[in-house]
């Protein structure tokens, strides 16, 4: 049962690519929650799954089992064309490591791209771009093209198109991954204005453990598994350097115990 401050429940989710005896299990039995105004990072080594779970909960990809339901809205109901393009239009904003961007179109235009596409009046197209150029710190760069911005400027006007209108979760895959660390601490900084400011919800996936520091909950999975789970509070008092290390070993105990696995499978496959 998903409460009323949870925007997004996920219950035994699984996701299997291919037929036997070459299928893949990506997801394996999946349960999430995330509450209005959390940000969540998920970590884990790589093939774990964190993408996969990203695309189907972007209705990207369809579950082979399981429940999303976002806004207590049930994912599954929309899974078809046209609703899918709508569900996915109105609750999920989507930011990449790339961030893929129109060169041809200016940083406010290409902020103000989904609501022109959704054919949106012209009034509030325009008021909703400059608040969201406001919210990123971009205003006096709204002319430029994403060739004259910096990577952090650039990822700036992604994440302002993500969520011009206003999605219930905005899901992050790697959004500093191409990022120096001025500029990625720059966009996690944002991503803490979006929740204290807007009470955004976001689901982040990252590789680095420093990133990770960013998050009030931190998952880690595991062979498309959640391994592990624990919140910020829980490392309260360290300082952001000293809770990076804490992750950084809790991840190597987890990629350890993949390998030792895969090697026991590889081993009992010898006799
Ligand atoms: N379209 C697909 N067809 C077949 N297998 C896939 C497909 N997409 C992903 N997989 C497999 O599913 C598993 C999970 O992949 P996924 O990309 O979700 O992992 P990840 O944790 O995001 O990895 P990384 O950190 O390297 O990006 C992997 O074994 C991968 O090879």
């Amino acid at each position: 049962m998903q409460d009323s401050k949870s925007v997004l429940a996920v219950k035994n989710l699984s996701k299997i690519y291919g037929q036997e005896p070459n299928s893949v299990v990506a997801l394996d039995h999946v349960d999430l929650d995330l509450a209005a105004g959390e940000i969540v990072m998920l970590m884990g080594p790589s093939g774990s799954g964190k993408t996969t779970l990203l695309q189907l909960l972007g209705g990207l990809e369809p579950p082979t089992e399981g429940k999303i339901k976002v806004n207590n809205r049930e994912w599954q109901e929309f899974f078809r064309e046209p609703q899918v393009s709508h569900f996915r239009r109105d609750m999920i904003g989507f930011v990449f490591q790339f961030f893929n961007l129109i060169n041809a179109l200016t940083a406010e235009e290409n902020i103000a791209l989904p609501l022109i596409l959704a054919g949106q009046p012209k009034k509030k197209t325009m008021a909703l771009t400059e608040e969201m150029l406001q919210l990123v710190g971009l205003s006096e760069r709204r002319k430029h093209r994403p060739s004259e911005l910096s990577g952090g400027q650039q990822q700036r006007v992604a994440i302002a198109r993500a969520l011009i209108h206003q999605p219930a979760i905005l899901l992050a895959d790697e959004p500093t991954g191409n990022l120096d660390s001025r500029n990625s601490i720059e966009i996690l900084e944002l991503f803490l204005r979006m929740r204290d400011q807007l009470g955004q919800t976001i689901l982040i996936v990252t590789h680095d453990p420093y990133v990770a520091t960013y998050g009030d909950r931190v998952v880690l999975f595991r062979d498309g598994r959640i391994v592990d789970a624990y919140n910020a509070d829980k490392i309260v008092g360290k300082n952001r350097s000293e809770r990076s290390i804490y992750i950084m070993e809790r991840l190597q105990s987890i990629s350890h115990e993949t390998r030792r696995s895969e090697s026991k499978s590889y081993t009992e496959g010898m006799s």
